[in-house]
């Protein structure tokens, strides 16, 4: 009897305690969650479908004080938007969730899926490969690939709209690989490399959502029973040997100090990435693998973004006559008038171009969001979370964040031409993420961008329609396939 009284009377207290516990306060959760299963249901259907959920989400975070609560099955990830807490996380969470894991086998060690012990040496060494002085030297592949691009479009100008997608690919993977391979793709044996390469990349990418929409794939017992696994070896298989033929063949030139034609026509100084990393093999930093896996991940990130980035800014800037207009006249003044190749000192003098560029990345992020994770205890300005948290900095959000004014969501140039009506906050503007793990090729990104734009730009008027374009989003965020822009040859 007497043990019956002691357990109820522990019972009551324990009651009491649970009740008035200290709690630390929680974040509001998106509306919808469902017992046991959370939102997952609502990440079913097609990507164009996720996206509409993830912009609903990103757009209940910022009205609701930036950070908010998603549960996916048992898990909860607090998806933030608030400038301040998502710097903190930025820079105190240098983890990366275990989704970066789906890439981890392809790019091992490469910046974007390294833990953060390795990462750190390893940006160090790389960051000085993109420095300004090198970027200036790939100005004139940048510039090539898209005079080659302009002739391409030839075809299209005077039609009706067609999917410009695939011709800025092209042209992209192209400078990509010549700027951080090296290698001349004019070689036909180059050149099959490279597409090859960027078939199996695309195919990649796309297995690797496959994998994050099947929920149960994301155990690895289940996982690595599935077909999904078999064919996401076979592209690895591929993507690997082709980089191991890459990097066979230039240690052996440099061991025999063979100068491709490539690199000898090219403009004094220029040294590809992956020459860098090599080193001619004296002062080689890191292993075989390694550099492979860095060049792979370079290759990943700058391909996709810099396509996206190029097609929304054309469909924008189809949208809107006047903004146009002004490119088009700012051209002619740095132009002097003249239909001439662009110089690498025209480039910082095309402002408004850049304000452009710039304003679209801000509404059109390529990368919407990215994860991140803490190692320990992290306290944010009015919650605090345990290690082991997962963390989603919507990008997406902190780029439309109120900050930016009452036309935050508006499409306007003019307001990158005045610094004294941008945001004080630094963080507002996301597109290259913010804090140490930024992006790192984010110059070299505008550089490009902004060349392939003044070269079509001077050639052709471009017209589109912002609002009939659908979106969606699997690693990134782009158009829906399909018909935006319409070229007209210039006279
Ligand atoms: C407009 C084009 C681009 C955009 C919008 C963009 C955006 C981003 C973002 C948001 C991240 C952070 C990813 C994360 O934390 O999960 C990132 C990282 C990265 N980007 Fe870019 N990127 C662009 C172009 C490029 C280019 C051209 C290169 C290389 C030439 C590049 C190389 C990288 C690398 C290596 C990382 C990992 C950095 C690290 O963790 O230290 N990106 N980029």
């Amino acid at each position: 009897m007497f043990l019956v009284e002691l357990i109820l009377i522990w019972c009551v207290i324990f009651a009491l305690w649970w009740y008035k516990r200290p709690r630390h306060p929680s974040p509001p959760v998106y509306p919808g969650a469902l017992p046991v299963i959370g939102h997952a249901h609502q990440f079913l259907g097609d990507i164009s479908q996720i996206w509409q959920v993830e912009n609903d989400i990103y757009h209940f975070c910022m009205e609701n004080g930036g950070l908010v609560e998603v549960r996916l099955g048992p898990v909860s990830v607090y998806v933030v938007s608030d400038l301040d807490d998502s710097l903190t996380i930025a820079n105190t969470c240098m983890e990366k969730p275990y989704l970066y894991g789906f890439g981890k086998k392809m790019y091992g060690c490469g910046l974007v899926t390294a833990n953060a012990s390795t990462w750190k040496p390893h940006r160090k060494i790389l960051n000085p490969a993109f420095n300004q002085q090198i970027l200036n030297t790939f100005f004139q592949e940048y510039s090539l690939q898209a005079r080659n691009l302009v002739t391409e479009l030839a075809t299209e100008a005077e039609k009706d709209a067609f999917d410009v997608v695939p011709y800025l690919k092209k042209t992209v993977i192209r400078s990509v690989y010549k700027t951080m391979i090296g290698v001349n793709p004019n070689d036909k044996e180059q050149e099959a490399i490279l597409k090859n390469y960027a078939h199996a990349t695309d195919t990649f990418f796309s297995l690797m959502l496959e994998r994050f929409q099947s929920v149960w794939l994301h155990l690895p017992l289940l996982y690595n029973m599935s077909g999904l696994k078999k064919k996401q070896d076979a592209v690895i298989e591929t993507l690997k040997n082709l980089s191991k033929k890459i990097t066979t063949i230039r240690k052996l030139e440099l061991k025999q100090n063979i100068n491709s034609e490539y690199v000898k026509e090219a403009s004094s100084g220029y040294k590809s990435l992956l020459d860098q990393l090599l080193d001619g093999g004296e002062k080689q930093v890191f292993t075989d693998e390694e550099i492979r896996e860095h060049l792979n991940t370079v290759i990943g990130a700058a391909y996709d973004t810099s396509t996206m980035t190029t097609t929304f800014c054309l469909i924008l800037i189809g949208s809107y006559p006047d903004v146009q207009a002004r490119i088009w006249k700012e051209l002619q003044e740095v132009l002097d008038g003249q239909e001439r190749d662009l110089t690498r000192h025209d480039l910082p003098k095309l402002v408004y171009l850049e304000a452009v560029i710039k304003e679209t990345l801000r509404l059109y992020p390529p990368v919407p969001r990215i994860g991140r994770c803490n190692d320990s205890e992290v306290q944010l300005k009015h919650y605090t979370f345990p290690a082991g948290t997962t963390f989603i900095l919507s990008l997406y959000g902190m780029n439309r964040d109120p900050i930016w004014g009452k036309d935050a969501n508006e499409f306007n140039p003019d307001r990158w031409l005045n610094p004294g009506t941008l945001p004080d906050n630094p963080n507002a503007f996301a597109a290259f993420s913010i804090g140490k793990r930024n992006c790192i090729g984010k110059q070299s990104a505008m550089m490009s961008v902004k060349t392939t734009l003044a070269y079509i730009l001077q050639k052709y008027i471009v017209t589109g329609d912002i609002r009939n374009v659908q979106c969606k989003c699997d690693l990134i965020h782009k158009p829906v396939s399909g018909h935006y822009i319409a070229l007209q040859l210039r006279t």
